[in-house]
Parts: C-alpha cells; structure tokens; sequence
C-alpha cells in the first residue's frame, strides 16, 4: 500500500519559534534521508526567511493566512504534493493563523488516503505569555487566537524558557495546563531544544472532525484582506508593514530606530546591510530583542524591512523611517 504523506503542522504566535523549530526538524529528516517537503505561509508579500530552506521542496504562501484568506492557495498546494509526494510535509502557519482551519483542510475526506496528520505542535512564547493574556496589554483578539492555539495542540512547546525566572514559568505553566487535556504534554525549551524524537512523535490518533469544525471560528475576518495594497496586509487588526528600497544604514542608528519603535510592534525581521559591511545580514526582531545574523554570501536577497503588530499606524513608522534615515520631514 502507498505510503501516506506524514504532516506535521506547527503552530504558535508570531516569534514564538516556529520557524526555529521548523529547521532542526529539517535537519533531523535530512540525516534520516526523508524527502521533505515543506509549505511556509506568511501575512506580508515577502517571506525573509527562504534562505534557510533551499535546498528543500518549499511552497511559500504569501500575502495572507492559509487559514481565512488563501485557504485555497493550501488546497491547491496539498494536491501538488498529491501529485508528487514526499514522506513528511511541514506547514508553518503565520503567527496569527488558527490551526484548526489548517486541520480541516488536510481533513478534507478526498485526502483520508495521501495524508496522515501526526501532530499540531504548538509554540508558546514564555517570554511574552503573561503580557499576551493580560486584558491590560493585548487585545481580546490576540488573547482568543492564543488560546486556539493552544486548545488545538497535540504537543506544546513552552519556549524561550531562557528569558524568563522559574517562577513565572511555573505560572505559565499551570495556566497552559488548565486549557488543554492531560495527555497533551508542555515541554520546555530553549530555541526549540527537544528531541526530535519528541517532535515527531504520532500524537494525532484519529481526527476529530466535528470538533475542527466547530472550533473553526477564525478569529481574522477574511473580508478584511486587502490584496490590492501590497504595502500591508490586514489580519483583523494585524498588520505587517513593509519597507524596501533601503539605505545601508549605521548599525547603532538602526538598533536605536528600531528599540525606539512602538511597542505594539510585536515582531519585525528582514534583510539589511550595515555600512563598512560586505555581507548582508538577516534581523529578528521578537520579545522585544534584536538578532542578527550574517547571510551566507552567495545568497542573493533583496534587503527589505517587515514589521508586525496590532493596528500598526503604517504612516507613523514610514515617517520616523523617512526622518531617521533619510533626513525627510
Ligand atoms: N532568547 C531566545 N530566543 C529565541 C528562542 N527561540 C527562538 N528565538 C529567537 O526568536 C526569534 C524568532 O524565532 P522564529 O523561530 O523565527 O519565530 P517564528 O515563530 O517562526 O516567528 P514568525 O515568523 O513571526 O511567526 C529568532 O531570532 C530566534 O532565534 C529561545 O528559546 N530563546
């Protein structure tokens, strides 16, 4: 009998360590020689991470969520990957997709017999829970969609244990434990240190249809696309901005630019390049920190700027860009 394509959804907010998790998985399936393909969604029209994946079967699904907005976009990735299989297949939602219309979708019957959904891992931010489920700092949107997250979930990551004491852990993970069913194991970590054992455990015995159906209130309203505006994108109130055509810039001013930013920037990352420089550097920006990492040199991007947060005011930070970088009032 054809072997069923394995999937693996991987869940969790925007920087919480999807796509960090995403790469060791990579790495373990290469050593054990499993073709692998891999379908990566992002909100903005650029996705600034293709550089770590190329040399796998990658589909990236741009400008949108795979779970309101392109779901058919996921559909008809799924059937090129019925045409031509791999054995595992890895879907990484955006930050702000809810898995349950991730799972439908692979549940639909006419696939019963290609794919065989395995687990929903969901990543949890410890570094920024508390402040995401506290009604004084994030919105009753963000609150619902973590908790959606979270309720889906065959296995939770609790990550970014570094960044925080043990005894808010401990908190965070008592208020986890109260969401999801005892058999659904929190394990902590740190840049997504667990064993790949773990990770690609079978957890999903059989899937509940109803239940995806009747969670499958997405919490973003389709409608609210815009994809004639490539300049942002809206989830709700989600938004990501996107800045291109830039300047080489002073390393200190762009730290300084960005620490200065709005806090209702919860996520930022992109392609730069730093004066006296040859090579080009990747940023991330999440929990509030500042990453940066050389790009291999025979790399080619195109340096480019995308920041994430809840109705962002696109003008307000297009104009501090102008103003720091270019001198323009
Ligand atoms: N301090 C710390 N940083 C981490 C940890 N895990 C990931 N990071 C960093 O956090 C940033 C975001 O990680 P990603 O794996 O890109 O997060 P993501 O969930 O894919 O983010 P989105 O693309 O916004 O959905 C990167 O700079 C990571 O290196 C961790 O455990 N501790």
């Amino acid at each position: 009998m054809k072997q069923k394509i394995q999937v693996y959804v991987l869940s969790g907010f925007l920087g919480s360590g999807k796509t960090t998790v995403l790469k060791r998985i990579v790495e373990e399936c290469k050593k054990q020689d499993k073709q692998l393909g891999i379908i990566l969604n992002e909100l903005g029209d650029t996705n600034v991470e293709n550089h770590l994946f190329d040399n796998e079967k990658m589909v990236e699904l741009l400008n949108g969520c795979i779970c309101c907005s392109i779901q058919d976009d996921l559909k008809q990735t799924l059937d090129q990957f019925v045409k031509n299989p791999v054995d595992t297949l890895l879907i990484e939602g955006t930050g702000v997709a809810n898995p349950n219309e991730i799972i439908e979708a692979i549940a639909n019957p006419s696939y019963i017999d290609q794919f065989e959904l395995r687990s929903i891992i969901s990543l949890v931010d410890a570094s920024n829970y508390l402040d995401y489920q506290s009604i004084f700092s994030s919105s009753k949107e963000i609150r619902t969609l973590l908790k959606e997250q979270i309720t889906c979930a065959t296995l939770i990551i609790l990550n970014k244990t570094d960044l925080i004491s043990e005894k808010k852990l401990e908190k965070i993970n008592s208020q986890l434990r109260k969401l999801i069913a005892n058999e659904v194991p929190i394990l902590h970590s740190t840049f997504g240190n667990i064993s790949v054992d773990e990770l690609l455990k079978k957890r999903v015995r059989t899937l509940n249809l109803s239940q995806a159906e009747q969670n499958s209130s997405c919490s973003c309203n389709g409608s609210e696309h815009d994809h004639d505006d490539h300049d942002h994108v809206n989830h709700a109130k989600i938004k990501a901005v996107k800045l291109e055509n830039l300047p080489v810039f002073e390393k200190k001013a762009f730290e300084k630019w960005l620490k200065g930013l709005p806090k209702d920037i919860f996520r930022g990352k992109g392609i730069i390049q730093f004066k006296g420089e040859n090579s080009l550097y990747s940023f991330q920006l999440a929990s509030r920190k500042l990453f940066l990492e050389k790009v291999e040199a025979d790399i080619k991007q195109t340096p480019v700027i995308i920041l994430i947060g809840n109705d962002l005011n696109s003008m307000s930070i297009k104009e501090s860009y102008e103003q720091t970088f270019f001198n323009r009032l």
